[in-house]
């Protein structure tokens, strides 16, 4: 049984894990730490902005009609009746022949329906009390920002399940949300297996390699908004390796296990998400590299027996974790943000029977085209070409290579997807 395995495209695994996971736990936190964070709630306009008629300049504000053919040969005296900084409300109406020196952002008093750009204007005698030349002629509504001009009240700003971003951020304090309620940060609990792996601080040996899996996994982790905790090494012998699973899979929203998936002599995660209480979603993806990758539910939480290869694990995490991650943090959007590219190989080999995920780079051509060229060796061992990638090449079964200029879809790397 563990040799034969049946393989699942990609997109069906990944909707037979989303059909069975609810969004999360919610919290409240300060505005100030919700940054990267998923809303909880909708965000509405209680209130228009801007919310009174705003001076968009610093000038003078006054009744249009008035500047009508004014210019420098033959400016228009208003007096000077008042100085109205930013928050300060000018608190009479401006009655004919006056103008009130006002500043950008300031609220523009009522009676005026124009301000004119200090430049355009020489002031007679400074301040208040005194006089000012208008050079130039103003137009209705000149440098006003209406009431409502921007959002409307009652207006639906901010959507359940949307990451709080600088302009999220912006608009959650304009409307003042000082507590915002979030998504929960998912726990998730990273194992590695293999005797081969040492501790990153210890000096290499013979057949042996330092654990890097885990790490990379924790910075995605952290990229995907979570919260992670190096779980340690899964033990060797089956029933405690189930122990410490299981036990981890109570205490944390998700499980990730990297290694052990295969067939080999020591990879124990086919007998652990057998024969145990937990249900086996696959154990084969028709994918390249992470043909093993492996899901499991139980109790309502998600193991991942990604492979141990490292790119194989990376890209495990990338088509299938992290849209399951999104999905417990609210979201609505959970797809791979593809796109499409020309590619930029002179040939880029096709698996007969498996999707292929080549790590890529892209660029943009002259004309504004989007091309996305293979970076390095692609082989599921190989770790350095991660470093360069910020795209996966979605190359589709086939019997020939793909030529160049060949249209291709690309799923986007890193934190810009979700
Ligand atoms: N007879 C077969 N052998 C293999 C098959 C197969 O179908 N039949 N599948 C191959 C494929 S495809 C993959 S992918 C790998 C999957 O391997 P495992 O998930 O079982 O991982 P391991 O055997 O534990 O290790 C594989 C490789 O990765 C290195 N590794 C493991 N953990 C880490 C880590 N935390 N950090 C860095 N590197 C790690 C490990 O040393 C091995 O080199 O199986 C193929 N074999
Ligand atoms: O499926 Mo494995 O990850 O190709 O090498
Ligand atoms: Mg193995």
């Amino acid at each position: 049984m563990k040799f034969q395995r049946t393989a699942l495209q990609v997109e069906e695994a990944a909707a037979r894990i989303l059909e069975r996971l609810q969004p999360g736990r919610t919290e409240t936190v300060p505005l100030a730490e919700a940054w990267n964070r998923y809303l909880a709630e909708p965000l509405a306009a209680d209130q228009p902005v801007p919310h009174f008629r705003r001076s968009g300049m610093d000038g003078y504000a006054l009744r249009a009609e008035e500047t009508a053919g004014a210019s420098e040969d033959s400016p228009v005296r208003l007096a000077v009746t008042g100085i109205i900084p930013c928050g300060s409300i000018y608190d009479r109406r401006l009655e004919p022949g006056q103008a009130v020196r006002i500043m950008t952002g300031a609220a523009v008093p009522d009676g005026a329906d124009a301000v004119v750009r200090l430049e355009d204007t020489l002031p007679e005698e400074e301040g208040e009390g005194g006089a000012v030349s208008i050079l130039r002629s103003a137009k209705t509504g000149a440098n006003i920002s209406e009431i409502g001009l921007e959002i409307v009240q009652g207006e639906k700003l901010l959507e359940p399940g949307r990451r709080i971003g600088p302009g999220e951020a912006a608009l959650l304090a304009m409307f003042g949300a000082a507590q915002v309620k979030v998504y929960a940060r998912p726990r998730v609990a990273v194992f590695a297996t293999g005797s081969e792996l040492l501790a990153v601080e210890e000096p290499l040996a013979p057949g042996k390699i330092r654990n890097s899996n885990s790490y990379m996994l924790l910075a995605q982790l952290r990229e995907a908004g979570c919260e992670p905790v190096l779980a340690g090494a899964i033990p060797d012998e089956l029933e405690l390796a189930r122990q410490a699973v299981t036990a981890a899979m109570d205490d944390y929203d998700m499980v990730i296990t990297t290694g052990g998936v295969s067939v080999g002599d020591y990879d124990i995660l086919y007998d652990l998400t057998t024969g145990w209480d937990g249900e086996l979603l696959f154990n084969k993806l028709a994918m390249r590299p992470g043909s093993p990758t492996t899901a499991s539910i139980r109790r309502g939480k998600l193991l991942f027996a990604l492979s141990g290869n490292p790119a194989a694990c990376f890209v495990g995490f990338e088509l299938l974790v992290r849209p399951a991650l999104r999905k417990l943090m609210g979201g609505v959007d959970v797809g791979l943000g593809a796109f499409p590219a020309r590619l930029k190989a002179d040939r880029l080999k096709t698996d007969a029977k498996f999707t292929r995920f080549v790590r890529g780079v892209r660029t943009v051509g002259p004309e504004g085209q989007l091309w996305a060229a293979p970076v390095g060796v692609d082989a599921s061992s190989i770790t350095v070409s991660l470093r360069d990638a910020d795209c996966l090449i979605v190359v589709p079964p086939g019997d020939a290579p793909l030529v160049q200029e060949t249209l291709v879809r690309v799923i986007p790397l890193g934190g810009s997807r979700l």
